[in-house]
């Protein structure tokens, strides 16, 4: 068709937007519930996921993710007969949302897969493997463009569903939710990325549990792995919207505050802004958000790179660049702030007096 896929648009030096935290800002609208993390508001309020796509979509995100986080089969279904099953009804809306909004722009359609209770429990490559199939056999089925295998923390697992993947012949993502330090099974960061491109996957990278400049360290870690192995590969990010510079290898689940007290560790869109331009440099090209990651998050990345993309998402309809919409205000000081160096150089307070800046992760 005349949609140019993604390795098309990447190999032409194209910056993809990604969208931004699924499960997160559902969960603070009350349809996923913390700890299942499931996306059963594919069924049960498919509105609210199309609303949400619709936002990203204005903030000028490339992709539409479908909305299948930990909805394998051994997660979500029963074994039921596979046509009705929870599973497959669940990962099949969630195919219909995202190509449903993508069609309201011009974007790609991103079928997304993560790592598996089969997997931990033990019971080996196979079983594993099988889960992968016949979660990649839906999102193929009802026409993703492109596979994405992300959120795992254990390279050995993301090798596997990388492997089933490929068995499907669509562009293949893959990002490990991993910082600088390496995996938890102390593969190293370089590791980890040549070893997903060895297996397979056409883009690689990071996404969640750490803020957009740990990962950014994690993500200068796997490019240095790259050219030391002779590899290459496009890069992708989608880091978390909250500040963990404190956090140890584990990322924000081993902070105190993960998940219900996260809120004072937000980044502000200039912090996006700053990230973006950083992750740029680096030669990263498909830029998003994971975890905490709202639409105005994903507006500053695209206002970030308005230059470099040629345009402008819809959402800056309603926002000057640089806070330039102050320029009007009634208050001199507040118009005092229609200044880009104001806000980048602006350290904002937590208006926690009592708060320490950083916390001890549990190990
Ligand atoms: N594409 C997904 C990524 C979710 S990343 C991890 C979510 C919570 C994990 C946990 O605490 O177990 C989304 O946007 O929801
Ligand atoms: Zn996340």
């Amino acid at each position: 068709g005349t949609k140019r896929g993604i390795l098309e648009r990447l190999d032409d030096g194209e910056v993809i937007v990604g969208d931004g935290g699924f499960v997160w800002a559902l969960e603070k609208r009350g349809y996923v519930k913390v700890g299942e993390w499931t996306p059963e508001a594919c069924i049960e309020n498919p509105e609210a996921v199309r609303q949400l796509h619709r936002e990203f979509l204005r903030a000028g995100a490339d992709t539409m993710q479908s909305f299948s986080f930990y909805a394998s089969d051994d997660r979500l279904g029963k074994g039921e007969n596979e046509a009705d099953s929870k599973f497959t009804r669940i990962n099949k809306a969630a195919c219909n949302l995202a190509k449903e909004v993508a069609t309201e722009g011009d974007c790609i359609t991103i079928g997304g897969l993560t790592q598996t209770p089969t997997y931990l429990s033990g019971a080996g490559k196979k079983a594993t493997q099988e889960q992968f199939r016949k979660q990649a056999e839906v999102l193929v089925n009802n026409n993703m463009d492109v596979l994405l295998c992300e959120y795992f923390e254990r390279l050995e697992e993301i090798e596997w569903a990388i492997e089933v993947c490929k068995t499907f012949g669509k562009p293949i993502a893959a990002t490990m939710c991993i910082g600088p330090d390496g995996d938890l099974m102390n593969n190293s960061t370089g590791d980890c990325a040549v070893r997903m491109v060895k297996a397979g996957a056409d883009i690689i990278g990071i996404n969640c549990k750490f803020d957009p400049f740990v990962c950014l360290e994690g993500m200068r870690k796997m490019k240095a792995g790259l050219d030391a192995a002779g590899l290459r590969a496009h890069l992708m990010v989608q880091p978390l919207a909250f500040l963990t510079p404190d956090a140890n290898k584990h990322g924000y689940t081993d902070l105190p505050e993960f998940p219900f007290a996260l809120e004072p560790r937000l980044v502000t869109r200039w912090d996006m802004h700053r990230f973006a331009r950083e992750a740029y440099e680096m030669g990263i090209r498909y830029i998003g958000g994971c975890c905490g990651c709202e639409p105005y998050h994903i507006r500053a990345v695209a206002e970030e790179l308005a230059k470099e993309r040629g345009k402008l998402p819809k959402g800056s309809e309603k926002h000057d660049m640089w806070g330039q919409g102050l320029r009007m205000h009634t208050k001199t000081w507040v118009r005092a702030r229609a200044d880009r160096r104001y806000w980048e150089e602006l350290r904002p307070s937590s208006g926690r007096p009592l708060s320490a800046s950083m916390s001890k992760p549990d190990e």
